[in-house]
């Protein structure tokens, strides 16, 4: 087959060009209840041109529900992976996903999803802990991985995003690689850390958020290489919703309580470096730190989304790292735009080593995520909407917020239902699912405003929360709530993290019955 000049171009080991293949060629090697690893990392740099073809064969056949794959993606893979759940191709998914096709089939129970925390899922994958049931003694099948140029041995250099690539190809028996030649190549920007299993793993060294001591490429046995398919779909990222009057609020708090951090000596002046979780709120809070004219910033993260390059510009960030580079179409133009002078202050990891709990705690990370909802406690729940319905998964909330030097979740005090405009309270009297617990957060914060709870009890805590966080429509309730549980818990003997049971969970029964969390009354407690 003819081999195009630009991919000629990118593959620098000669041997790959015999392996070149047209996606649809590639078709055969799929059996159903195949075990299937993707790069790819919250949308970006996901393989785009096998994983088509397959959907397409599988439209074209009518094989829904018979050609599915137990798939395994460092995070989310973005559009391909929901045409997959579309067209019943996914019988187990791991660790976290977005797109409303993927949830909603996880959520009318056709894909087993399950989750795990980001720094853990890839080396568990390795360790054989989710193909223990296969008789063959393999761990994958095949890692389809998107490239954007291979180094003369052969070894791989990823795009956007590393993720579980590294384990991945580690563990894989075939490797199938789509080399993407509509973006540039990203040489240069990554350092990478091959696993080793225990008992020979040694520490990751990184004391400094530029520390590179890892290798440049996806270290990979030519041998296991079947084929080499050239891709020309460019990765697609939806644009940011702008900032409003809420999340500004937000960031405004924020803002203020850095400050005052560094006035009491608690953080340097340059603060310490920064992760940022995803969404909307995430980006704007990060805008807003733009605007604070902070100096020689650091980032620590897990994803750089578009606002990061406005920092970079206006010379309030010295350097970031993260696994993904996850920018909108603009975003990624201005990168490109800009390459060297973001080259040398741009660096992707493994996530294993962006989200390791070890370097985070050794940096003095300050995380900030959004959660579904956070209890009067401070337990937090950013997965399952009414302590069931699975949004995008945990991701690496819990690998920052259990291990930074500052736990905050940002989150708005209210957000619309159909028939309420402030319908749902983001501060519950009890969370109904909880993935960050009372033991890890130390900030919350909404548009009303940010409870400090370092060293608080969670009596304290609750009426910190409740009076410097809850929506206005909902802070006499809260405040009744935590009250009559006080005086349940008193007579009971029961004082120290108070609650009535009967009761804890109406803010969500009365959602789901009346389209609000604004309760009529308590239920009586004795
Ligand atoms: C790859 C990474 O891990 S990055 C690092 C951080 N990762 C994480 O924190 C992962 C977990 N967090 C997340 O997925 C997100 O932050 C979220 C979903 C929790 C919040 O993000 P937001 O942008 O604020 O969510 P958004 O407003 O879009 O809400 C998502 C959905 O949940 C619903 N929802 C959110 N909160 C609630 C609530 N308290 N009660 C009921 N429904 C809710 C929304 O109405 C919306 O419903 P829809 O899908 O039917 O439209």
């Amino acid at each position: 087959m003819t081999v195009s000049k630009l991919l000629r171009e990118r593959v620098r080991y000669a041997p790959y060009l015999a392996k070149v293949r047209e996606a649809h060629e590639l078709i055969p090697l799929f059996e159903n209840g195949q075990y299937i690893g993707w790069s790819g990392f919250t949308g970006v740099g996901a393989p785009k041109v096998v994983p088509h073809a397959l959907v397409e064969h599988v439209e074209k056949n009518g094989l829904q529900g018979k050609l599915r794959f137990n798939l395994f993606v460092g995070a989310s893979a973005g559009f391909e992976e929901c045409r997959w759940a579309e067209h019943d191709m996914i019988e187990r998914r791991a660790p976290h996903q977005v797109g409303k096709p993927i949830a909603k089939a996880i959520n009318a129970g056709k894909i087993n999803f399950f989750d795990k925390h980001l720094s853990m899922f890839p080396q568990d994958l390795t360790y054989g802990f989710y193909s223990r049931n296969r008789t063959d003694g393999k761990v994958l099948d095949y890692t389809i991985i998107e490239a954007t140029a291979i180094k003369e041995d052969g070894s791989i250099v990823p795009g956007p995003s590393v993720g579980g690539s590294p384990e991945f190809v580690s563990v894989s028996d075939k490797i199938i690689i789509e080399i993407n030649t509509a973006t540039p190549s990203f040489e240069g920007l990554h350092d990478i850390d091959m696993p080793v299993n225990p008992p020979h793993r040694q520490p990751y060294p990184y004391v400094k958020v530029d520390d590179k001591c890892g290798v440049d490429s996806i270290r990979v046995d030519p041998e296991r290489v079947v084929a080499i398919v050239e891709s020309r779909t460019m990765d697609q990222v939806p644009p940011n919703t702008p900032s409003d009057h809420t999340s500004k609020a937000i960031a405004n708090h924020l803002v203020e309580f850095f400050r005052n951090e560094v006035r009491h000596g608690r953080l340097p002046e340059n603060l310490h470096p920064l992760q940022s979780g995803i969404g909307n709120i995430a980006n704007a809070v990060i805008e807003g730190l733009t605007d604070a004219r902070f100096k020689h910033l650091t980032v620590w993260t897990e994803v750089l989304q578009d606002s990061f390059l406005d920092l970079f510009e206006n010379g309030s960030l010295d350097y970031a790292t993260a696994t993904s580079v996850r920018l909108t179409e603009k975003g990624f133009e201005r990168l490109f735009k800009n390459w060297d002078q973001f080259k040398n202050k741009l660096c992707l990891r493994s996530q294993v080593v962006s989200n390791s709990p070890e370097i985070i705690r050794r940096l003095g990370v300050i995380a900030m995520n959004t959660p579904v909802e956070v209890d009067i406690y401070a337990h937090a729940n950013s997965t399952n909407v009414n302590g069931s319905r699975m949004l995008n998964g945990l991701g690496g909330s819990a690998d920052f917020l259990r291990n930074a030097k500052l736990s905050i979740m940002h989150a708005p005090s209210a957000r619309p239902t159909k028939v309420d405009p402030t319908g749902i309270s983001s501060i519950v009297p009890m969370a109904s699912h909880v993935d960050q617990t009372e033991h890890d957060l130390d900030i919350v914060v909404t548009d009303q405003g940010l409870a400090d709870l370092r060293g608080l009890s969670p009596r304290e805590r609750a009426r910190e929360i409740i009076n410097n966080c809850a929506h206005p429509d909902y802070k006499d309730l809260l405040t009744d709530y935590l009250q009559r549980s006080e005086h349940y818990a008193q007579k009971h003997g029961c004082l120290h993290e108070p609650h009535m049971l009967k009761n804890a969970h109406k803010f969500h029964t009365n959602l789901i019955e009346k389209g609000t969390m604004k309760v009529d009354a308590w239920d009586p407690v004795d």
